[in-house]
């Protein structure tokens, strides 16, 4: 008597295959599975629950200019592609692809590399921080003072600067960099060292890409210098000087969008809004942004501790907390550059972004610990 496993015989008189063969038939119909069926079921569930996502992330799309657009939920939608997916979209919406005869495929891949440019181990300044300043630049294109004045070129610009500001960002700041003696402060003599990297690596890109190659070289030339210079107003350290321009531009009512030297102004305003303005988004993603700075500022004070080295101001884990550092930054840095836009951009948005930031900043300062604390996820998800 042969030990058999399976129903195969080659031999048809074979009892025993024969009655294996039954009872396989007969389980077959009692359960109706067989491993074929449940491979394809699993698939088919694949399937549909991709498919599902897709239409989830692309009804988000749709609301791609509200303010409360859940940069985080659209990341696990888009499978940690929010960068090109968001950006993609914004050039197709803006009929920048036809307007300035871009190849798809450059586009795409230009983006993608963009997209990995981004340390993501960064708890903050990674590919994610970059959507979602790119997200709020769309929203501020769409305010009528800019919409009803800016060149298609302005809004290629300010999009490519929304989504190149930070590229390569290596999670610590200039100081660190210069008390480290890292060759990119002395590459830029100590100067907006960091801007300066993220603008001549997106410059790096672009030329790589191809995807630009068709324009006329002056063009191009003109492209990437307004292209630094945009990228070089988001450094945070001399926010003082680009708010005072601000401000007396606005005292003196000399801001005219027909003027092109005034618009690219405007536009280095509203990529520095972009910039910081996770205090200003309702509170759910507020707090996520807020815990995420904070952790990439302890890592690098954390660093800078067993390196010897002077704790920067704010990375010190021991003397300062997550609400302390909100407060601070809303009163002293947020604030005073938001009061600003609403006077020149005096809309419906303006005055929900400065209402959060009053009641975040509220938060930060009454709310119990157990409710400043970070979650992983925003609870939209
Ligand atoms: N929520 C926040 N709290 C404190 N600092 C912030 C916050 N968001 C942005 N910043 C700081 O603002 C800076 C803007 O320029 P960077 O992105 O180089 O680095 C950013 C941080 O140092």
């Amino acid at each position: 008597f042969r030990i058999r496993r399976g129903a195969i015989s080659y031999d048809s008189s074979d009892q025993t295959a024969l009655f294996i063969r039954m009872l396989d038939v007969r389980l077959r119909s009692q359960t109706g599975y067989t491993l074929e069926r449940q491979v394809s079921a699993e698939k088919s569930e694949k399937k549909v629950r991709h498919e599902s996502t897709q239409r989830r992330q692309h009804c988000m799309l749709q609301k791609v200019g509200s303010w409360n657009f859940d940069i985080f939920l659209f990341e696990r939608l888009s499978n940690g592609n929010s960068l090109v997916d968001l950006t993609f979209h914004l050039f197709s919406e803006y009929g920048l692809i036809k307007l300035f005869r871009l190849d798809l495929l450059k586009l795409r891949r230009f983006l993608v590399i963009v997209q990995e440019a981004y340390h993501s181990e960064n708890p903050y300044h990674n590919a994610l921080h970059a959507a979602d300043v790119t997200q709020a630049m769309y929203c501020y294109l769409q305010e009528p003072q800019l919409s009803e004045s800016l060149t298609s070129c302005d809004i290629l610009l300010g999009l490519l600067a929304a989504a190149t500001h930070d590229l390569d960002h290596p999670g610590v700041n200039q100081t660190f960099l210069i008390n480290t003696n890292h060759y990119l402060a002395s590459l830029y003599q100590n100067t907006s060292v960091l801007e300066n990297h993220h603008w001549k690596s997106a410059v790096s890109l672009l030329r790589e890409s191809g995807l630009l190659s068709h324009f006329p070289s002056e063009d191009r030339q003109c492209l990437e210098t307004r292209l630094g210079s945009l990228i070089l107003a988001t450094d945070i350290s001399r926010q003082n000087e680009y708010l005072s321009e601000f401000r007396t531009r606005l005292d003196r009512a000399e801001l005219h969008m027909n003027n092109s030297q005034d618009r690219h102004f405007i536009l280095q305003m509203a990529l520095k809004c972009a910039d910081i303005c996770n205090p200003c988004r309702p509170w759910h993603l507020c707090k996520l942004w807020s815990h995420k700075v904070t952790e990439e500022f302890f890592n690098q004070g954390d660093i800078e501790r067993r390196l010897n080295l002077d704790v920067s101001i704010l990375c010190d884990r021991n003397s300062n907390s997550v609400a302390k550092i909100q407060i601070g930054f809303i009163s002293f840095v947020v604030e005073p550059l938001f009061v600003e836009w609403a006077r020149f951009s005096d809309t419906p948005l303006s005055h929900v972004m400065l209402g959060h930031m009053t009641s975040n900043k509220f938060n930060w300062t009454h709310l119990p610990q157990k409710d400043l604390r970070g979650t992983t996820q925003s609870t939209f998800s």
